[in-house]
């Protein structure tokens, strides 16, 4: 255990507990509790920039919301749910709760604290932090920041393949536990509120931090970054991303490092099979929030296929959509070992820095348990899809 911020077998209730009897000295929670407000209030704030780079396509994101409300929970009663079980293992790493912070780039447009803050507010509630590529901060950075707290390392498989060994080396070196290789951005999409708003973040040197720091990309330019950012920049957006990528060329990673390697925006079946076939160890459901496929399939809706598919030989992971205690729950239930919070981490940013971050872990983490219990369990292994039924709704 960290300290008092730390999640314990009666997280909710004491949280629960903390946040009234606050109220009765006259001080009410300063972030929304209910993550619409939050959302709204965050992006009220936010420049009209950086709020158009938060959103994603409008019909996917609903999508990903809606899946969420045709499954409902069936709560069972009067189990002894007093002591309640939220820590899980994937592979060998013990995991405090099913919950990791999902890698979100370029925090520097939403907080100037950025990545530091929420790697901060991951050690003092002690979820695991997955850092982009992208970030505004380095990897080291960050890692110290983070001290004990357990991290993985999101890579954009760059075109330059000595820059992609360099990266898991560092990360290596850094203490970064896993390597989770986002297969669904090797381009980006047409996003409709960053093309009005002639916005590219990366453009104006942000979320470069890993990239100009890094000794094979600084071979590469015949200037450094700091004397001219221009011509980095410019390299920088030559080589990020790297629509050749198949399958074959993931083998290249497992020569470069002993770490586990999950992908990162699976979406059909075939492809969480062909990811066991080569011998990758972890696979994270995803459709990247809604941000790269206009019109995809709502990543929950995706998740019983694949778990089904993949039959446990794996673990499975899943984000887009998670917004409260049940949609983790839920997401559970339905086959995901642990899941990863996304846009709601950067509204409390946005909103509180740090502090805006550890609230909005705190509320989730609080809401899951209760709604665990609630519903019946005590434990999150206790969950299957009996725990659930499909509503459809009638035409
Ligand atoms: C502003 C923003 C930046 C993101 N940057 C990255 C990134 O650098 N790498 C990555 O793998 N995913 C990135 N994602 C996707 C998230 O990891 C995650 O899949 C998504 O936020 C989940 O959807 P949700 O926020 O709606 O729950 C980003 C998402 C957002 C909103
Ligand atoms: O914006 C994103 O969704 C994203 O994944 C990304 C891609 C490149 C750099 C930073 C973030």
């Amino acid at each position: 255990m960290k300290d008092e911020q730390s999640i314990s077998p009666s997280h909710g209730l004491t949280r629960q507990m903390q946040v009234y009897l606050q109220g009765l000295q006259g001080q009410r929670p300063s972030l929304p509790v209910s993550p619409d407000v939050l959302e709204q209030r965050a992006v009220e704030q936010l420049s009209l920039e950086a709020s158009g780079y938060l959103a994603g396509m409008d019909d996917t994101m609903r999508a990903n919301l809606e899946a969420f409300q045709r499954w409902r929970i069936v709560p069972r009663m009067l189990r002894d749910v007093s002591q309640r079980q939220l820590s899980t293992s994937i592979l060998k790493m013990q995991l405090p709760v099913p919950l990791l912070l999902a890698p979100i780039g370029v925090q520097s447009i939403i907080h100037p604290e950025a990545e530091l803050a929420v790697a901060r507010a991951a050690h003092s509630t002690n979820v695991p932090m997955i850092l982009s590529t992208a970030s505004s901060r380095t990897l080291e950075e960050v890692a110290l920041a983070l001290g004990d707290t357990q991290r993985w390392f999101q890579l954009y498989w760059s075109k330059n393949p000595d820059l992609n060994a360099s990266f898991v080396r560092r990360a290596e070196q850094a203490g970064y536990g896993a390597i989770v290789v986002t297969l669904d951005t090797l381009l980006l999409s047409w996003r409709e509120q960053d093309i009005q708003n002639a916005y590219l973040p990366f453009l104006l040197g942000e979320g470069l931090a890993n990239y100009f720091s890094d000794p094979v990309f600084r071979q590469a330019l015949l200037q450094p970054p700091e004397e001219n950012p221009v011509t980095a920049v410019r390299y920088f957006t030559d080589i990020f991303l790297n629509p050749s990528l198949t399958w074959e060329q993931l083998g290249f990673l497992r020569q470069h490092t002993s770490l586990p390697i999950f992908l990162k925006g699976i979406l059909h079946p075939d492809d969480a099979c062909k990811a066991i076939d080569i011998g990758m160890d972890g696979i994270i459901v995803s459709n990247h929030g809604g941000r790269q496929v206009g019109g995809a399939i709502a990543a929950l809706d995706a998740l019983p296929a694949i778990a089904q598919a993949v039959n446990k030989q794996l673990p499975l992971l899943f984000d887009s959509g998670i917004r409260r205690g049940s949609d983790i729950l839920k997401a559970l239930a339905l086959g995901a070992q642990a899941v990863l919070l996304g846009r709601p981490y950067i509204w409390g940013l946005a909103l509180e820095g740090e502090q805006g971050v550890q609230t909005v872990l705190q509320n989730i983490l609080a809401d899951l348990d209760l709604t665990l219990a609630l519903s019946g369990y005590s434990s999150i292994s206790q969950l299957d899809s009996s725990t659930l039924v499909n509503a459809q709704p009638v035409h």
